[in-house]
């Protein structure tokens, strides 16, 4: 294996990795459940097998620098190069306007290949080898549909800097983005447009694990109308709007996200424009959130209450609560629900919940935090729905 490996045989070609991932949703039930629970087991086999001061290492420094490195990698847009076929990195420098420096790309390459992200072509020979992607690195290519470039854009420009605080943060009353930014992260991306566009892409990052599953566990063919709160650049509107042929659907988020979102779709869902609207506002302002449409409405807030604290959290209920008033309309949260026996819990669960602490005064809640949280803005949960990814579907209605 590890030949085949070093010689990229055995590897797709860049056309065929080119291709959407496999559809994880399509997966029975019994086969996600046992693949999370072997996944928490493989994840924990190190702490058994290697000694405790090793496993340490591993687990802050290395992991740290291999993060960066596969981060560094994305942002110099390494894989986009290799669209074409294999380069050396001195090539690959070279066309990147850093032509000496084609030795420290290849020190890059040389961790991140060893953990398994991007592949060697041909013999070993120093910053001569020749690298190509593999199906690891083909997702950081800008143009895959699974793409996870602007993931790790937004997780080393806007997140690195905010997660060197944490400590800090948990000693004070302190934001740890706002100690490392000077300013809250959505006021940062008023700011930064370009900043702003990096983390919207990112927010696609989701479809692949979650977007699927998301549709195909909760019955949405009830609703004629589905409003997207905060829906970033509307990559869940538009997978909802392609599974329902007949749904209408707008997206709401801060006016500058939605602006951009219109230009984006006129390009990349040129066929759904005709059922879509958008809307720009803020979810703190009740005269902003768009009314029910024709037909039943499902509200959606996918990854929003996360970012948020409980008592500004109640407050976005509350605006939403007023907007329905009156309506049949329902609210469909998609959010991580974290189980209350954490040890078994996933920790992707309880790395997202600092991260939520780290960017935003967020957080992950269980269920029964959940219920509280509903309960105090004045809506019912109805059901949980578990999907074959880390979020749920909470279907929930004003009381
Ligand atoms: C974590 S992202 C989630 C995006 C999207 N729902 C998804 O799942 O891909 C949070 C979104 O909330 C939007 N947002 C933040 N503050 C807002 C406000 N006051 N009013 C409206 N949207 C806001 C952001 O622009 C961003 O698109």
């Amino acid at each position: 294996l590890a030949i085949a490996v070093k010689l990229g045989s055995g590897i797709p070609s860049e056309e065929v990795l080119m291709q959407p991932a496999p559809d994880p949703s399509n997966l029975p039930w019994p086969a996600v459940k046992i693949g999370m629970a072997l996944g928490r087991f493989v994840e924990l086999l190190p702490n058994w097998v290697n000694p405790p001061g090793i496993q340490m290492l591993q687990l802050t420094a290395v992991s740290h620098f291999k993060a960066t490195t596969i981060k560094a990698l994305a942002e110099l847009g390494i894989a986009d190069l290799l669209a074409n076929g294999p380069k050396t990195p001195q090539e690959m420098a070279a066309a990147s306007g850093f032509p000496g420096n084609g030795d420290k790309l290849y020190r890059l390459l040389r961790l991140s290949t060893s953990s398994g992200v991007f592949a060697i072509h041909g013999p070993l020979k120093g910053s001569e080898t020749r690298f190509r992607n593999n199906q690891m690195s083909i997702l950081l290519r800008s143009d895959h549909p699974n793409t996870i470039k602007y993931m790790l854009m937004h997780l080393a420009a806007d997140g690195d800097l905010a997660w060197a605080k944490l400590a800090e943060g948990v000693k004070t009353d302190k934001l740890p983005f706002e100690l490392a930014n000077g300013m809250g992260i959505w006021q940062y991306f008023k700011e930064n447009p370009e900043r702003e566009q990096v983390f919207s892409k990112a927010m696609a990052t989701q479809d692949q694990l979650m977007t699927s599953t998301s549709i195909k566990e909760y019955d949405w063919s009830s609703y004629g109308h589905a409003i997207d709160i905060g829906g970033a650049y509307g990559s869940f509107i538009a997978a909802l709007m392609r599974a329902l042929p007949d749904i209408k659907a707008t997206l709401f988020d801060m006016p500058q996200v939605a602006d951009n979102a219109k230009v984006l779709w006129a390009k990349d869902h040129a066929n759904l424009t005709d059922r879509v609207s958008f809307a720009g506002g803020d979810f703190f302002d009740a005269q902003t959130i768009p009314k029910p449409g024709q037909g039943k409405t499902a509200y959606i807030m996918r990854s929003i209450l996360h970012d948020w604290d409980d008592s500004s959290s109640i407050k976005i209920l509350k605006t939403l609560a007023a907007a329905m008033k009156g309506s049949q309309a329902k609210l469909v949260l998609i959010e991580q629900v974290l189980d209350d026996d954490f040890v078994s819990d996933l920790t992707v669960r309880h790395g997202f919940d600092l991260h939520m602490m780290a960017m935003a005064n967020g957080k992950e809640r269980t269920t029964s935090e959940w219920e509280a949280l509903l309960g105090q803005a004045g809506f019912k949960l109805n059901k949980i729905f578990p999907t074959k990814g880390i979020q749920s579907l909470i279907e929930t209605e004003p009381v």
